[in-house]
């Protein structure tokens, strides 16, 4: 359904690069997950896939269109969602869902039966300003919009971002349903969490793709000793661990810390006593499975390599 090869994209006349040889493959009826932090470049890859922005160098086909030369086909069939909420904010719900059938020639009616469950929960505040929603009734109103002329794919940029997690599991199984009606999902999310819905996930950083897979097999793929350390002066022990001679990385988990040694090997012991060496109390510490999370950090940081 989509299609990628080698595209790169700079901007401020080739000073600040977005995009460096992006290859990606998105299947027909795939959710899938664009993963990376803040700048990573996932706003400028959905733009480019959305026809919105030219890229520099490389291919891009979405459904067999290319993103150049036939955009206004892809218009027809791409619903986006932008990250920043882009509504009318002086409309309506109901004005700005018809003001968006109508630009696409169909109405609120024809197409429904595809946003019946979700327009279903605005619909009691349609006469309410697109302005004055809470955060998840306006990204609603905006997959509506997004879907108001029954896109063959949905490109989702950031959708659940500044959004509470009851209205974020809620707005995951809206997308869950949509999949289940054969359409294809492009969704991008600095939440690692969210990376388990997808059916498959590319991890971007720094307009790189460090990985493309399931969540499951990129875990694997990666596997690395990974030990969860607990103690009393938290600020100090990260200091003092990342100090220590065989520390690979060392980030804040939760309450605990994470780490990982050189070479994967396993330091615990030494580390351990190197810092009761150093005072500290309270110290508990215990191997632990790598998430997604520890797994991006880990390529993050050999990509800075
Ligand atoms: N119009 C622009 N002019 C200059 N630099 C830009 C422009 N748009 C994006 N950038 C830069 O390109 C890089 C990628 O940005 P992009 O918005 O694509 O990433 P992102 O992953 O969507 O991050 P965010 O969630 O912060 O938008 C960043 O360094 C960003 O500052």
């Amino acid at each position: 359904m989509v299609s990628i090869k080698n595209i790169s994209k700079t901007y401020q006349k080739g000073t600040v690069s977005a995009l460096k040889h992006i290859n990606l493959e998105i299947k027909e009826g795939e959710l899938f997950g664009l993963i990376g932090p803040d700048g990573a470049g996932k706003t400028s890859l959905f733009r480019i896939m959305a026809t919105l922005l030219l890229p520099d160098e490389g291919t891009a086909t979405v459904a067999g269109f290319n993103v150049v030369e036939d955009y206004k086909n892809i218009r027809k069939i791409v619903g986006y969602m932008p990250g920043k909420f882009s509504l009318y904010q002086d409309l309506s719900i109901e004005e700005n869902l018809n003001f968006f059938a109508t630009v696409f020639n169909t109405t609120l009616e024809e197409n429904y039966e595809l946003i019946k469950d979700i327009y279903v929960q605005i619909e009691p505040f349609k006469k309410r300003l697109a302005g004055k929603l809470s955060g998840g009734m306006k990204q609603k109103l905006a997959l509506c919009c997004a879907l108001i002329h029954e896109p063959k794919i949905l490109l989702l940029d950031e959708p659940t971002t500044g959004v509470d997690p009851v209205s974020r599991k809620e707005f995951w199984d809206m997308l869950d349903r949509l999949k289940q009606k054969g359409i294809t999902i492009v969704v991008s999310t600095p939440y690692m969490d969210e990376a388990s819905r997808c059916d498959r996930i590319a991890l971007i950083q720094k307009g790189e793709i460090l990985e493309i897979d399931t969540l499951e097999n990129i875990i694997e793929k990666h596997k690395q000793s990974l030990f969860a350390i607990k103690g009393d002066n938290r600020h100090q022990l990260i200091t003092d661990i990342r100090s220590f001679g065989e520390t690979a990385s060392c980030f804040a988990f939760g309450e605990e810390n994470h780490v990982a040694f050189l070479g994967g090997q396993d330091h615990s012991k030494d580390l351990f006593a190197f810092l009761k060496q150093k005072g500290h109390q309270e110290l508990a510490i215990r191997s632990v499975r790598p998430d997604i999370e520890d797994t991006f950090i880990k390529l993050m940081l050999e990509n800075e390599q």
